[in-house]
């Protein structure tokens, strides 16, 4: 059996440490250097005293030099530093940018929505998209999607592919706790803030996530796609709730008929869990496991579909999703070291 030896930049931050917990738990990727910036010189257990076999581990600073010598690179960084670091790894080693650096394929949009420099696009790290296994499938550079997005387009994947909506009025409106955000700017959301409230942000079509939640949706055949993208932040330290609404393409379409469409798309995907019908996604049941939770239906009287999904965001929403990634590029059993069990309660 091969084994792949890993380096984990930004090991100190929340989506480094979700991978490294994922990556400690897969039997085909040894976990090589650790590295972050200003906590370089520090032992891993003092960010992450969950992760017990490497508390040990002596954190590295992230440059070249200690990134050489694996076969895989995960990039947990903010982004700009991470398309810095990028650029300096030979096209030998696999790289997967959990970063935006790479995701958008529109550099005018990346301009429009980040402002800063545009380092390309990459395959895009989301397997359920039509026709995305084949470009995942050996490539050396992977794009891992954002949270929010992933969240959203499982729920309307399904909705979009068939035309059973229009495209140009659809509505995100999506709950997402505050570990979204990383560990650098969770620490300016006070607690006494968070506990007891619900907080909208980035509100007004502004939010970066916008042009690539509607480059998903052309992945699935829209043409043109409008989205509305409303964010909150609520009490919860992980997942994401995204509630999705669209005009229905034909009025006369109803609840089973949405909900047979989505038992089709999804019923070869393990990472994806429609539920039964009538039950809808709950964060929880997500907290630890590589799925998105689905749900799907009618509003008659307004002739519009709703669609949710739950995910954690750390796990399918970054980490997860990244491994899931990595193991098809290897051409690995897309499952390994993944798990569909959740935390509860
Ligand atoms: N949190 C989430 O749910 C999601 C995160 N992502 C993306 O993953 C990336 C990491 O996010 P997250 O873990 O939440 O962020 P955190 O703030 O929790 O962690 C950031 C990590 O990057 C390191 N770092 C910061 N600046 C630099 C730099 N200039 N050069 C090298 N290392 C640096 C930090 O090290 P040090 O502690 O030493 O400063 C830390 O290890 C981001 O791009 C984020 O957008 C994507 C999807 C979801
Ligand atoms: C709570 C919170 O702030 N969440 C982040 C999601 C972060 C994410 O998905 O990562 P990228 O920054 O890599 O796109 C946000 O909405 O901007």
């Amino acid at each position: 059996m091969t084994t792949y030896r890993a380096a984990v930049a930004g090991a100190t931050g929340y989506a480094g440490g979700e991978l490294l917990r994922l990556l400690l738990g897969h039997p085909q990727i040894e976990i090589g250097a650790v590295t972050a910036a200003k906590s370089a010189g520090s032992r891993l257990g003092e960010h992450h005293p969950h992760l017990v076999p490497l508390a040990d581990r002596r954190v590295e600073p992230t440059d070249a030099e200690h990134l050489a010598g694996h076969d895989i690179v995960f990039l947990a960084l903010p982004h700009g530093a991470s398309g810095e670091i990028a650029e300096q790894l030979g096209d030998e080693v696999l790289v997967v940018d959990c970063a935006a650096d790479h995701r958008l394929v529109d550099g005018n949009k990346w301009q429009q929505y980040y402002g800063s420099t545009y380092h390309g696009s990459w395959p895009y790290g989301l397997p359920e998209l039509p026709g995305q296994r084949e470009k995942l499938t050996g490539t050396k550079r992977i794009a891992v999607p954002g949270c929010n997005p992933t969240a959203s387009t499982l729920a309307l994947l399904p909705a979009v592919a068939a035309g059973l909506i229009t495209v140009d009025d659809i509505v995100v409106v999506l709950a997402t706790g505050p570990s979204g955000a990383g560990k650098k700017l969770a620490v300016t959301y006070l607690a006494a803030e968070i506990m007891g409230s619900a907080t909208p942000y980035q509100v007004g079509g502004i939010h970066r996530h916008t042009p690539e939640m509607e480059q998903n949706l052309i992945a699935c055949g829209a043409a043109d796609p409008k989205v509305s993208f409303t964010p909150m932040l609520v009490p919860m330290a992980r997942g994401i709730l995204a509630t999705c609404t669209a005009k229905l393409a034909d009025p006369t379409i109803t609840a089973d008929d949405v909900y047979a469409v989505y038992q089709r798309a999804y019923a070869d995907e393990q990472f994806v869990h429609l539920l039964p019908q009538g039950s809808w996604p709950q964060t929880q049941a997500t907290v630890g496991a590589n799925t998105a939770h689905v749900q799907a239906t009618v509003d008659p009287h307004t002739g519009r579909l709703v669609a949710i999904a739950a995910i954690d965001n750390l796990a399918k929403g970054t980490a997860g999703g990244a491994i899931q990634c990595t193991n098809i590029a290897l051409g690995l059993d897309e499952a390994t070291g993944l798990t569909t069990i959740g935390v509860a309660p």
